[in-house]
Protein backbone atom coordinates (compact mmCIF):
# COMPACT_ATOMS: atom_id res chain seq x y z
CA UNK A 1 0.00 0.00 0.00
CA UNK A 2 1.06 3.11 -0.76
CA UNK A 3 1.66 6.09 2.36
CA UNK A 4 -0.86 8.57 2.62
CA UNK A 5 -1.16 11.85 1.29
CA UNK A 6 -0.97 15.30 3.48
CA UNK A 7 -3.98 17.40 1.95
CA UNK A 8 -3.78 21.35 2.62
CA UNK A 9 -6.86 23.14 1.89
CA UNK A 10 -6.93 26.58 1.88
CA UNK A 11 -9.60 29.22 1.43
CA UNK A 12 -12.41 26.34 -0.06
CA UNK A 13 -15.78 27.72 -0.28
CA UNK A 14 -18.63 26.16 -2.59
CA UNK A 15 -21.59 28.47 -3.59
CA UNK A 16 -23.98 25.86 -5.92
CA UNK A 17 -25.43 27.04 -9.18
CA UNK A 18 -28.55 27.66 -7.75
CA UNK A 19 -26.59 29.99 -5.37
CA UNK A 20 -26.75 27.60 -1.80
CA UNK A 21 -23.60 28.66 -0.15
CA UNK A 22 -22.09 25.04 1.21
CA UNK A 23 -19.57 26.13 2.13
CA UNK A 24 -17.40 29.40 3.34
CA UNK A 25 -13.98 29.60 2.72
CA UNK A 26 -11.92 27.11 4.70
CA UNK A 27 -8.59 26.32 5.85
CA UNK A 28 -8.44 22.66 6.34
CA UNK A 29 -5.13 20.45 7.43
CA UNK A 30 -5.26 16.58 6.94
CA UNK A 31 -2.08 14.37 8.40
CA UNK A 32 -0.69 11.73 6.25
CA UNK A 33 -1.75 8.28 7.71
CA UNK A 34 -4.44 10.15 10.23
CA UNK A 35 -8.16 9.54 9.98
CA UNK A 36 -9.85 12.65 10.30
CA UNK A 37 -13.66 12.71 11.08
CA UNK A 38 -16.17 15.31 9.66
CA UNK A 39 -18.85 15.39 12.47
CA UNK A 40 -21.94 17.93 12.25
CA UNK A 41 -25.71 17.48 11.98
CA UNK A 42 -27.38 17.35 8.63
CA UNK A 43 -26.43 19.89 5.86
CA UNK A 44 -23.78 21.34 7.48
CA UNK A 45 -21.68 20.90 4.33
CA UNK A 46 -19.36 17.66 5.17
CA UNK A 47 -20.32 15.99 2.60
CA UNK A 48 -19.88 19.17 0.05
CA UNK A 49 -16.23 19.12 1.75
CA UNK A 50 -15.53 15.33 0.90
CA UNK A 51 -16.94 15.72 -2.78
CA UNK A 52 -14.41 18.84 -2.82
CA UNK A 53 -10.93 16.58 -1.77
CA UNK A 54 -12.27 13.71 -3.99
CA UNK A 55 -12.70 15.66 -6.79
CA UNK A 56 -15.91 15.24 -7.14
CA UNK A 57 -16.99 19.29 -7.34
CA UNK A 58 -14.75 22.43 -7.89
CA UNK A 59 -14.34 24.85 -5.19
CA UNK A 60 -15.12 28.57 -5.72
CA UNK A 61 -12.46 30.53 -7.08
CA UNK A 62 -10.12 31.19 -5.06
CA UNK A 63 -9.76 28.00 -3.13
CA UNK A 64 -6.92 25.29 -3.40
CA UNK A 65 -6.73 21.58 -2.28
CA UNK A 66 -3.04 20.13 -2.26
CA UNK A 67 -1.80 16.33 -1.80
CA UNK A 68 1.23 16.39 -0.18
CA UNK A 69 1.95 19.74 -1.95
CA UNK A 70 0.92 19.49 -5.12
CA UNK A 71 -2.24 21.21 -6.31
CA UNK A 72 -4.69 19.52 -7.21
CA UNK A 73 -7.52 21.29 -7.28
CA UNK A 74 -8.09 21.13 -11.12
CA UNK A 75 -7.60 17.16 -11.32
CA UNK A 76 -10.39 14.79 -11.77
CA UNK A 77 -11.09 12.48 -9.32
CA UNK A 78 -9.81 9.38 -11.43
CA UNK A 79 -5.80 11.42 -11.05
CA UNK A 80 -6.04 12.12 -7.12
CA UNK A 81 -5.83 8.26 -6.54
CA UNK A 82 -8.64 8.62 -3.98
CA UNK A 83 -10.71 5.87 -3.16
CA UNK A 84 -14.28 5.86 -1.70
CA UNK A 85 -16.93 4.04 0.41
CA UNK A 86 -20.64 5.66 0.44
CA UNK A 87 -23.66 4.53 2.78
CA UNK A 88 -25.33 3.32 -0.15
CA UNK A 89 -22.29 0.81 -1.88
CA UNK A 90 -22.65 1.95 -5.27
CA UNK A 91 -21.58 -1.37 -5.68
CA UNK A 92 -22.82 -3.72 -9.57
CA UNK A 93 -25.09 -5.64 -7.99
CA UNK A 94 -24.91 -8.21 -10.91
CA UNK A 95 -21.25 -8.53 -11.05
CA UNK A 96 -19.48 -10.97 -8.59
CA UNK A 97 -17.45 -9.82 -5.07
CA UNK A 98 -14.28 -10.22 -7.32
CA UNK A 99 -15.47 -8.33 -10.35
CA UNK A 100 -16.84 -5.32 -7.97
CA UNK A 101 -13.56 -4.89 -6.07
CA UNK A 102 -11.13 -5.33 -9.55
CA UNK A 103 -13.68 -3.06 -11.17
CA UNK A 104 -11.33 0.11 -10.47
CA UNK A 105 -7.93 -1.48 -11.75
CA UNK A 106 -9.35 -2.37 -15.06
CA UNK A 107 -10.31 1.02 -15.36
CA UNK A 108 -6.68 1.99 -14.94
CA UNK A 109 -5.92 -0.63 -17.63
CA UNK A 110 -4.23 -3.27 -15.39
CA UNK A 111 -3.98 -6.76 -17.20
CA UNK A 112 -6.65 -9.35 -16.08
CA UNK A 113 -4.45 -11.67 -13.82
CA UNK A 114 -2.62 -9.08 -12.24
CA UNK A 115 -6.29 -7.01 -11.08
CA UNK A 116 -7.34 -10.53 -9.77
CA UNK A 117 -4.17 -11.22 -7.69
CA UNK A 118 -4.37 -7.69 -6.59
CA UNK A 119 -7.80 -8.40 -5.69
CA UNK A 120 -8.25 -11.41 -4.02
CA UNK A 121 -5.30 -9.89 -1.73
CA UNK A 122 -7.60 -7.25 -0.49
CA UNK A 123 -10.54 -9.43 -0.30
CA UNK A 124 -8.54 -11.87 2.13
CA UNK A 125 -7.01 -8.75 4.10
CA UNK A 126 -10.80 -7.66 4.39
CA UNK A 127 -11.54 -11.82 5.25
CA UNK A 128 -14.27 -12.01 2.65
CA UNK A 129 -12.35 -14.38 0.43
CA UNK A 130 -14.74 -16.66 0.82
CA UNK A 131 -17.21 -14.46 -0.89
CA UNK A 132 -15.70 -14.04 -3.73
CA UNK A 133 -17.42 -15.15 -6.25
CA UNK A 134 -20.82 -14.53 -4.70
CA UNK A 135 -22.90 -11.54 -6.98
CA UNK A 136 -23.39 -8.70 -4.46
CA UNK A 137 -27.53 -9.04 -4.51
CA UNK A 138 -26.49 -12.24 -2.62
CA UNK A 139 -24.75 -10.85 0.60
CA UNK A 140 -25.90 -9.03 3.61
CA UNK A 141 -25.21 -5.35 4.61
CA UNK A 142 -22.33 -6.62 6.49
CA UNK A 143 -20.77 -7.66 4.08
CA UNK A 144 -21.80 -5.29 1.03
CA UNK A 145 -20.07 -2.64 2.93
CA UNK A 146 -16.99 -4.60 3.38
CA UNK A 147 -16.63 -5.07 -0.33
CA UNK A 148 -17.19 -1.66 -1.01
CA UNK A 149 -14.29 -1.11 1.69
CA UNK A 150 -12.35 -3.44 0.07
CA UNK A 151 -12.93 -1.58 -3.22
CA UNK A 152 -12.08 1.41 -2.57
CA UNK A 153 -8.73 0.02 -0.75
CA UNK A 154 -7.82 -1.87 -4.45
CA UNK A 155 -6.56 0.53 -6.26
CA UNK A 156 -3.96 1.77 -3.69
CA UNK A 157 -5.11 5.03 -2.81
CA UNK A 158 -2.93 8.20 -1.32
CA UNK A 159 -6.52 9.01 0.34
CA UNK A 160 -9.90 6.92 1.17
CA UNK A 161 -13.10 8.91 1.89
CA UNK A 162 -15.77 7.73 3.66
CA UNK A 163 -19.28 8.97 3.83
CA UNK A 164 -21.28 7.87 6.21
CA UNK A 165 -20.55 3.92 5.38
CA UNK A 166 -22.06 2.52 8.46
CA UNK A 167 -25.37 4.17 8.38
CA UNK A 168 -27.50 1.76 6.65
CA UNK A 169 -26.65 -0.66 9.04
CA UNK A 170 -28.20 -1.87 12.46
CA UNK A 171 -26.71 -1.19 15.76
CA UNK A 172 -24.59 -3.84 16.47
CA UNK A 173 -23.35 -4.53 13.23
CA UNK A 174 -22.25 -0.66 12.66
CA UNK A 175 -20.49 -1.01 15.86
CA UNK A 176 -18.38 -4.40 14.87
CA UNK A 177 -17.61 -2.55 11.41
CA UNK A 178 -16.31 0.48 13.13
CA UNK A 179 -13.97 -1.37 15.09
CA UNK A 180 -12.72 -3.00 12.05
CA UNK A 181 -12.36 -0.09 10.10
CA UNK A 182 -10.41 1.80 13.13
CA UNK A 183 -8.03 -1.31 12.76
CA UNK A 184 -7.68 -1.44 9.48
CA UNK A 185 -6.97 2.05 8.91
CA UNK A 186 -4.19 2.59 11.50
CA UNK A 187 -2.95 -0.66 9.67
CA UNK A 188 -2.67 0.37 6.53
CA UNK A 189 -1.68 4.28 7.46
CA UNK A 190 -3.84 5.39 4.60
CA UNK A 191 -5.39 9.03 4.91
CA UNK A 192 -8.68 8.87 5.62
CA UNK A 193 -11.39 11.15 5.70
CA UNK A 194 -14.70 10.27 7.37
CA UNK A 195 -17.99 11.52 7.31
CA UNK A 196 -20.56 11.34 10.05
CA UNK A 197 -23.21 12.63 12.06
CA UNK A 198 -22.89 10.39 14.99
CA UNK A 199 -20.71 11.65 17.48
CA UNK A 200 -20.04 7.99 19.07
CA UNK A 201 -18.52 6.78 15.20
CA UNK A 202 -16.28 10.07 15.75
CA UNK A 203 -15.45 10.01 18.77
CA UNK A 204 -14.23 6.02 18.47
CA UNK A 205 -12.60 6.47 15.03
CA UNK A 206 -11.28 9.89 14.74
CA UNK A 207 -7.72 10.80 15.26
CA UNK A 208 -8.98 13.78 14.85
CA UNK A 209 -12.73 15.42 14.69
CA UNK A 210 -13.67 18.73 12.54
CA UNK A 211 -17.07 19.62 14.08
CA UNK A 212 -19.05 21.50 11.35
CA UNK A 213 -21.41 23.84 11.27
CA UNK A 214 -23.85 26.21 9.01
CA UNK A 215 -20.73 25.23 6.15
CA UNK A 216 -17.81 26.29 8.55
CA UNK A 217 -15.49 24.64 11.06
CA UNK A 218 -16.72 25.21 14.66
CA UNK A 219 -13.86 23.40 16.18
CA UNK A 220 -10.79 20.93 15.02
CA UNK A 221 -9.19 18.88 18.09
CA UNK A 222 -8.79 15.23 19.27
CA UNK A 223 -12.08 13.12 20.42
CA UNK A 224 -10.29 14.45 23.73
CA UNK A 225 -10.48 18.05 23.09
CA UNK A 226 -13.57 18.42 21.64
CA UNK A 227 -15.50 16.76 24.43
CA UNK A 228 -13.60 17.44 26.99
CA UNK A 229 -12.98 20.99 25.78
CA UNK A 230 -15.46 22.04 23.72
CA UNK A 231 -14.78 25.28 21.99
CA UNK A 232 -17.85 26.76 22.19
CA UNK A 233 -22.00 25.96 23.33
CA UNK A 234 -22.36 24.25 19.90
CA UNK A 235 -19.62 21.94 20.06
CA UNK A 236 -20.75 21.12 23.63
CA UNK A 237 -24.03 20.41 22.87
CA UNK A 238 -23.28 18.49 19.38
CA UNK A 239 -21.02 15.94 21.20
CA UNK A 240 -23.44 15.27 23.98
CA UNK A 241 -24.51 16.43 27.66
CA UNK A 242 -23.34 19.54 28.52
CA UNK A 243 -23.38 21.24 32.25
CA UNK A 244 -23.20 24.75 32.92
CA UNK A 245 -22.71 26.94 35.51
CA UNK A 246 -22.37 30.69 35.60
CA UNK A 247 -19.97 32.63 37.59
CA UNK A 248 -16.92 34.70 37.54
CA UNK A 249 -13.07 34.09 37.43
CA UNK A 250 -10.87 35.39 40.15
CA UNK A 251 -7.17 34.59 41.64
CA UNK A 252 -7.71 31.56 39.96
CA UNK A 253 -10.65 30.16 40.83
CA UNK A 254 -14.20 30.11 39.28
CA UNK A 255 -16.73 30.99 42.07
CA UNK A 256 -20.62 30.57 41.79
CA UNK A 257 -23.52 30.23 43.47
CA UNK A 258 -22.39 26.28 45.34
CA UNK A 259 -18.81 27.45 45.82
CA UNK A 260 -15.74 27.56 43.57
CA UNK A 261 -13.16 25.43 41.77
CA UNK A 262 -9.46 26.13 41.66
CA UNK A 263 -8.71 26.19 37.92
CA UNK A 264 -6.06 24.53 36.14
CA UNK A 265 -3.10 27.12 34.91
CA UNK A 266 -4.23 26.85 31.15
CA UNK A 267 -7.68 27.75 31.95
CA UNK A 268 -6.39 31.36 33.48
CA UNK A 269 -3.80 32.23 31.04
CA UNK A 270 -4.04 35.15 29.17
CA UNK A 271 -4.74 33.00 26.05
CA UNK A 272 -7.46 31.43 27.53
CA UNK A 273 -9.29 34.43 26.79
CA UNK A 274 -12.32 35.80 27.77
CA UNK A 275 -12.41 33.65 30.44
CA UNK A 276 -9.44 34.54 31.76
CA UNK A 277 -10.70 37.26 34.31
CA UNK A 278 -13.89 38.70 35.32
CA UNK A 279 -17.94 36.77 34.47
CA UNK A 280 -17.80 33.27 33.00
CA UNK A 281 -19.30 29.89 32.74
CA UNK A 282 -17.79 26.58 33.70
CA UNK A 283 -18.75 23.66 31.41
CA UNK A 284 -18.80 19.96 32.33
CA UNK A 285 -19.73 16.54 31.47
CA UNK A 286 -21.84 14.14 33.35
CA UNK A 287 -18.65 11.78 34.21
CA UNK A 288 -15.96 14.60 34.70
CA UNK A 289 -17.60 15.21 38.35
CA UNK A 290 -17.42 12.79 41.35
CA UNK A 291 -19.72 12.93 44.40
CA UNK A 292 -18.34 13.35 47.80
CA UNK A 293 -19.14 14.65 51.12
CA UNK A 294 -19.78 17.84 51.27
CA UNK A 295 -16.97 18.44 54.00
CA UNK A 296 -14.80 17.56 51.26
CA UNK A 297 -15.62 19.60 48.41
CA UNK A 298 -15.70 23.03 47.63
CA UNK A 299 -18.99 22.83 45.72
CA UNK A 300 -22.01 21.70 47.56
CA UNK A 301 -25.05 21.04 45.68
CA UNK A 302 -28.61 19.31 47.01
CA UNK A 303 -30.18 16.41 45.43
CA UNK A 304 -33.06 16.48 42.74
CA UNK A 305 -33.60 13.32 41.66
CA UNK A 306 -31.46 9.82 41.56
CA UNK A 307 -32.04 7.14 38.72
CA UNK A 308 -30.83 4.22 38.58
CA UNK A 309 -29.03 2.49 35.69
CA UNK A 310 -27.48 -0.55 36.68
CA UNK A 311 -24.19 -0.53 37.47
CA UNK A 312 -24.44 3.59 37.57
CA UNK A 313 -26.85 5.84 38.55
CA UNK A 314 -27.90 9.43 37.01
CA UNK A 315 -28.43 12.09 39.60
CA UNK A 316 -29.62 15.35 39.05
CA UNK A 317 -28.31 18.29 41.56
CA UNK A 318 -29.31 21.94 41.92
CA UNK A 319 -27.62 24.65 43.31
CA UNK A 320 -28.69 27.73 45.25
CA UNK A 321 -29.43 29.81 42.56
CA UNK A 322 -31.55 26.97 41.18
CA UNK A 323 -29.41 26.21 38.23
CA UNK A 324 -29.79 21.81 37.47
CA UNK A 325 -26.54 19.69 36.52
CA UNK A 326 -26.78 15.94 35.46
CA UNK A 327 -24.04 13.95 37.07
CA UNK A 328 -22.79 10.16 36.83
CA UNK A 329 -22.02 8.16 40.09
CA UNK A 330 -21.80 4.20 41.19
CA UNK A 331 -25.03 3.16 42.16
CA UNK A 332 -24.66 2.42 45.96
CA UNK A 333 -28.03 3.65 47.27
CA UNK A 334 -27.31 6.34 49.94
CA UNK A 335 -28.10 9.23 47.99
CA UNK A 336 -31.48 10.96 48.69
CA UNK A 337 -33.50 13.72 46.93
CA UNK A 338 -33.34 16.79 49.51
CA UNK A 339 -29.72 15.82 50.73
CA UNK A 340 -26.82 17.90 50.37
CA UNK A 341 -23.83 16.62 48.38
CA UNK A 342 -20.17 17.92 47.34
CA UNK A 343 -18.74 17.49 44.15
CA UNK A 344 -15.22 17.36 42.67
CA UNK A 345 -14.69 18.11 39.52
CA UNK A 346 -11.47 16.83 37.47
CA UNK A 347 -9.85 19.99 36.22
CA UNK A 348 -8.55 18.35 33.04
CA UNK A 349 -12.50 17.95 31.76
CA UNK A 350 -13.66 21.54 32.39
CA UNK A 351 -13.78 24.54 30.14
CA UNK A 352 -14.61 28.48 30.53
CA UNK A 353 -16.88 29.80 27.98
N1 LIG B 1 -25.85 20.10 -5.89
C1 LIG B 1 -26.33 20.96 -4.98
N2 LIG B 1 -27.00 22.08 -5.35
C2 LIG B 1 -27.47 22.95 -4.43
N3 LIG B 1 -27.32 22.80 -3.11
C3 LIG B 1 -26.67 21.72 -2.66
C4 LIG B 1 -26.14 20.74 -3.56
N4 LIG B 1 -25.54 19.76 -2.83
C5 LIG B 1 -25.70 20.13 -1.54
N5 LIG B 1 -26.37 21.29 -1.43
C6 LIG B 1 -26.70 22.02 -0.19
O1 LIG B 1 -25.48 22.36 0.46
C7 LIG B 1 -25.63 22.23 1.88
C8 LIG B 1 -24.60 21.26 2.43
O2 LIG B 1 -24.90 19.96 1.97
P1 LIG B 1 -24.04 18.68 2.35
O3 LIG B 1 -24.59 17.53 1.59
O4 LIG B 1 -22.60 19.01 2.18
O5 LIG B 1 -24.36 18.53 3.89
P2 LIG B 1 -24.03 17.33 4.89
O6 LIG B 1 -23.43 17.96 6.10
O7 LIG B 1 -23.23 16.29 4.21
O8 LIG B 1 -25.47 16.80 5.24
P3 LIG B 1 -26.03 15.28 5.49
O9 LIG B 1 -25.48 14.84 6.82
O10 LIG B 1 -27.51 15.50 5.52
O11 LIG B 1 -25.55 14.47 4.34
C9 LIG B 1 -27.07 21.83 2.11
O12 LIG B 1 -27.82 22.98 2.38
C10 LIG B 1 -27.48 21.20 0.80
O13 LIG B 1 -28.86 21.33 0.60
Amino acid sequence: MNRGAAITISGCGKTFADGTRALSPLDLDVRAGETLVLLGPSGCGKTTLLRLIAGLEAPDAGGHIRFDGADVTTLPIEKRNVGMVFQSYALFPNMSVIDNVAYGLRVRGMAQAARRAQAAGVLEMMRIDALAQRRIDQLSGGQRQRVALARALAVEPRVILLDEPLTALDAALREHLRGEIDALLKRLAITAIYVTHDQAEALALGDRIVVMRNGAIAQVGTPRDVYFRPADDFVADFVGVTNRLTGSVADGRFETASGFVPLPPDLTSPAAAPAGQGAARLLFRPEAARLASPADATLVFEVVQVEFQGARQKVTLKDPAGTRILVEAPADGTLAPGTAVGLILDPARISLA
